[in-house]
């Protein structure tokens, strides 16, 4: 099955630019997508990445500038012109840094003609489809409105409840989750450039960057 990773090359991960420059944001996610490319990669289906920009990967790249929806619409809708309605296909976002390929197997393997697993907040963080006329709309609450829109084609829906797949690392405090559960290059990066958890008598965990010499 191909599995769509789409993937804001330019300037990514805006919500963290309190925490990392505009060149480290790309590098960081620049980890995020190899890591997830990897975890597809394990579960023996084909990942593809859908980039705003060139993308150094070891999986084929297709490189297209319009808005999110419209660039997965267009693949979404040549992928059953071409394949007919028997093949399904998959659009795992580039920032779950936690995936793991068990987890996506539960996401692939899940009944349904539309499968989702829901991200915290709203969003969609993955999906695969085996209906041809399903079509997204992200953004906001994305979750809801696919659901909807799934409805409104007359797909069944399932819904994959994981934690891994539903942790995308869009904020100061998800960088928590990438160092107590991440294993890949994701966490390297963040340990790398001296990230580490802090604990409080009250409150919950937070990050802070130590200065690091030498
Ligand atoms: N191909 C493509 N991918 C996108 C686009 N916008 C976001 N993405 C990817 O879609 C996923 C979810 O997007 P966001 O969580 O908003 O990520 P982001 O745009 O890097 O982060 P923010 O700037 O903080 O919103 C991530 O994997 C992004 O890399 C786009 O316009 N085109
Ligand atoms: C693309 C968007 O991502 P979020 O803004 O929820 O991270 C969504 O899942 O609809």
């Amino acid at each position: 099955m191909q599995v769509i990773v789409p993937f804001a090359a330019d300037a990514p991960k805006t919500r963290l630019s309190s925490t990392f420059s505009a060149a480290e944001r790309r590098q960081f996610a620049g980890a995020m997508v190899r890591d997830v490319v990897d975890a597809v990669a394990k579960t023996g289906h084909d990942p593809h990445v859908l980039a705003t920009g060139p993308v150094s990967v070891d999986v084929p790249v297709t490189v297209d500038e319009r808005s999110l929806d419209a660039a997965v619409n267009e693949l979404l809708e040549s992928h059953f012109d071409a394949a007919g309605d028997d093949e399904p296909i998959a659009v795992v976002m580039a920032d779950l840094a936690l995936a793991t390929a068990p987890s996506l197997d539960r996401l692939f393997e899940t009944n349904g003609d539309v499968v989702f697993a829901p991200g915290r907040g709203g969003g969609t963080n993955a999906f695969v489809t085996r209906h041809p006329d399903f079509r997204v709309d992200y953004h906001g609450t994305s979750y809801l409105d696919h659901r909807a829109i799934a409805s409104s084609v007359g797909a069944s829906v399932g819904v994959v409840d994981s934690f891994r797949l539903a942790t995308d690392v869009d904020e100061p405090a998800d960088l928590v989750e990438v160092l107590c559960h991440g294993d890949g290059r994701t966490r390297e990066f963040l340990v790398e450039a001296g990230f580490e958890l802090v604990t409080a008598d009250e409150g919950r965990v937070t990050v802070t960057r130590t200065d690091r010499v030498g």
